[in-house]
């Protein structure tokens, strides 16, 4: 071995692909052409790894196995699942499969006692490419008994490894090369050196146009919101009347307007912390902790109705909402600035191992847009959760209502147009289903790995109750009579929509959750060397975002009730498919990080992303 940072047979730790966690290896070998060290854990896993993702031990500070067992029940049941244990336990369980089961299982003692010298990430780095391809040959996939989801093929993975790898990631199981020593024959790890949850590492790769891009999100999407709700008051919103007159300054204020989008923020915590409904657990965190959260979310919007309802009753006019639109959304834009400043500002005393994996850049503008903290709670209040299924998607149906209502006034009608009432009831049941199935949305992107910042503070409270009501507020003073037939076809293509939704989400929801589910068993998946397998049959093999192509085709279904005289009612469309090719891009990146070459494997398996044999 030349001269190296570690040298053959070094105890090390290293860190375990697609975690934050490190675990005890010895270094066997160091190659100088590909600059990866070989290290072996415990178990006798092999693994390449970088020399960014080994440091020196003296470099953490573990937790002691007294501390942690006064703990969580989860952090207990993590001691018997550590790869130094395996041996013991079972020679046959894989370092994949224990480190996955640290991953999710054991939560910190507490986080003040992890502390770590150094920050650290893994990038799993694309080596040479040639033979992938050859290899791609489904050895990975087999039809999983789903018993577990951190299973590894061991012997496919062997035979892969023997033939010369091209799109090979160098975080990669070696177990099988043939010095690999069984684990059998390890020096048994002392019981009280577990793995150590790192920091979150500096973001590098930055989404959004970066730095500079942050900067024009964060003075575009607030003009955009008052401009099309400028735009969409105009009798012929077209862009051949670009821009809008604007109106005066002072036009944009209502003191009274904040009240009551202040009144409605409350009364929408009020109902979330009430002991109402479901306490459900969220994905395991980098640390393994899970957090819970309240899912009384159907409880919430019925009662709102039932609030409003009252309200109405006792004479109040909901059709202030459409004359004040444009100070209500002011208003509001206010309350997310706030919201976003006091997020990034406690952002900052946070320990670092709750921060978000993308805003962590070190540049104040990126980190306020993109969001730091991945959970920011006050005591059990989670304001990520509450801001993203509460006040603005509530919101968004109590304005809904509010345009029927308008339009009934505006255009002296008995009731709502068609029209009128397929896009309320449309993104109704969008809201509905949303808020009946809150629990999978703790298996999104947003929940799981965006922090909380001023985009989704923004988009939740501003964003949506004031830019998805535009096909509404448009029919207000635009209308477009449908025929029956009409009416029929855009149902069918509603529900068409929402079926692929809803059945796409709630099978990823329940593997995720339960990957051992009896209904799952058909399903064919690939497993990946962080444990969590990939559903690649079902509709997560049809496209690799099934809930994206459904929910783009509900989006038609709510734009074509406006006709086609203006591009307006289009805006939701148009920018949906925008947000979903933008978002699919950042998940597949992600995955291809957390997952390397079993992600590769997959895309191959599953071609397309959204819409079969087109994209
Ligand atoms: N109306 C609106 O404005 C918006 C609506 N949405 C909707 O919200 C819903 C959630 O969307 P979003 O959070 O973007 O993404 P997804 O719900 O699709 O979540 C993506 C994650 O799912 C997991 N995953 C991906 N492929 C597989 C597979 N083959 N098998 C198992 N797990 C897999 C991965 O996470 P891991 O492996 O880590 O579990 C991946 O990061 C969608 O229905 C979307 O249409 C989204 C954005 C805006
Ligand atoms: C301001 C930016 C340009 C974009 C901000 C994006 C946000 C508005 C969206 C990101 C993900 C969202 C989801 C929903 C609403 C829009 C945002 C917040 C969702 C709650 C809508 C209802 C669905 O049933 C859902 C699946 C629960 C959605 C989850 C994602």
């Amino acid at each position: 071995m030349p001269a190296t940072k570690y040298q053959t047979g070094d105890t090390v730790m290293g860190r375990w692909p697609g975690s934050s966690l490190y675990y005890e290896v010895k270094v066997l070998r160091f190659d100088t052409r590909s600059h990866l060290y070989t290290v072996i854990y415990k178990d006798g896993t092999e693994l390449e790894l970088r020399e960014q993702d080994i440091k020196t031990a003296s470099g953490f500070q573990t937790r002691s196995r007294s501390r942690s067992r006064s703990r969580s029940p989860g952090r207990r049941r993590s001691r018997s699942r550590s790869p130094a244990r395996t041996t013991r336990r079972s020679s046959s369980r894989t370092a994949a499969a224990v480190a996955a089961a640290a991953i999710t299982e054991s939560a910190p003692s507490t986080r003040r006692d992890i502390k770590l010298k150094d920050t650290l990430e893994v990038r799993l780095t694309q080596e040479d490419t040639k033979a992938a391809e050859n290899n791609s040959n489904n050895k990975h996939e087999k039809k999983e008994e789903n018993n577990t989801a951190s299973k590894v093929n061991e012997k496919s993975e062997a035979k892969v490894e023997a033939e010369p790898v091209k799109n090979r990631y160098n975080l990669r199981r070696r177990k099988d090369d043939g010095d690999a020593k069984p684990a059998e024959s390890q020096p048994e790890q002392p019981e009280d050196k577990e793995a150590t949850v790192a920091a979150a590492p500096a973001s590098t790769s930055l989404d959004f146009g970066g730095k500079i891009g942050a900067y024009f999100w964060l003075l575009f999407l607030p003009a955009w919101v008052l401009f099309v709700i400028l735009q969409v008051n105009l009798e012929d919103p077209s862009l051949a009347n670009f821009p809008p007159q604007l109106p005066p300054l002072e036009a944009f204020w209502d003191a009274q307007a904040l009240g009551f989008v202040i009144l409605w923020i409350l009364f929408q915590a009020l109902l979330h912390v009430l002991p109402v409904g479901k306490l459900s657990e969220g994905m395991p965190l980098r640390s393994g902790e899970r957090l819970k959260y309240r899912t009384n979310g159907l409880f919430a919007i019925v009662a709102s109705a039932a609030a409003v309802a009252a309200a109405v009753y006792q004479g109040v006019d909901l059709t202030y909402i459409h004359s004040r639109f444009l100070q209500l959304a002011t208003a509001t834009l206010l309350i997310s600035v706030l919201l976003s400043i006091y997020l990034y500002t406690r952002s900052r005393y946070a320990p670092s191992d709750q921060l978000a994996l993308g805003g962590n850049s070190g540049n104040l503008v990126y980190d306020f847009f993109k969001g730091r903290e991945l959970n920011p709670r006050i005591k059990s209040f989670d304001l990520k959760f509450f801001c993203e299924m509460r006040p603005g998607l509530i919101g968004w149906c109590l304005i809904n209502f509010a345009m029927a209502l308008a339009e009934m006034k505006n255009q002296g009608l008995d009731a709502p147009s068609y029209a009128m009432i397929l896009v309320n009831l449309f993104q109704l049941l969008y809201v509905v289903d949303g808020l009946w199935n809150e629990e999978a949305i703790l298996t999104t992107m947003d929940l799981m790995h965006d922090g909380f910042g001023f985009m989704l503070a923004f988009g939740d409270l501003v964003w949506v109750p004031f830019t998805y009501t535009l096909q509404a507020y448009y029919l207000v003073g635009h209308p477009n009579p449908l025929s029956l037939p009409a009416v029929a076809a855009i149902v069918i293509l509603k529900l068409a929509g929402f079926y692929i939704f809803r059945k796409s989400n709630s099978e990823k929801n329940a593997f995720r959750r339960n990957p051992s589910d009896p209904k799952l068993s058909h399903l064919k998946t690939i497993p990946t060397a962080t444990g969590k397998s990939l559903l690649v049959s079902g509709w997560w093999g049809v496209v690799r975002h099934p809930n994206y192509l459904g929910d783009l085709i509900m989006a038609l279904a709510w734009s074509l009730p406006c006709g086609f005289n203006h591009l307006l009612p289009w805006y939701y469309m148009i920018y949906f498919i925008i947000l979903l090719v933008h978002r699919d891009s950042r998940d597949m990146s992600d995955c291809r990080r957390k997952y390397g070459s079993a992600w590769d494997k997959y895309c191959r398996t599953v071609p397309y992303r959204i819409i079969p044999r087109v994209y």
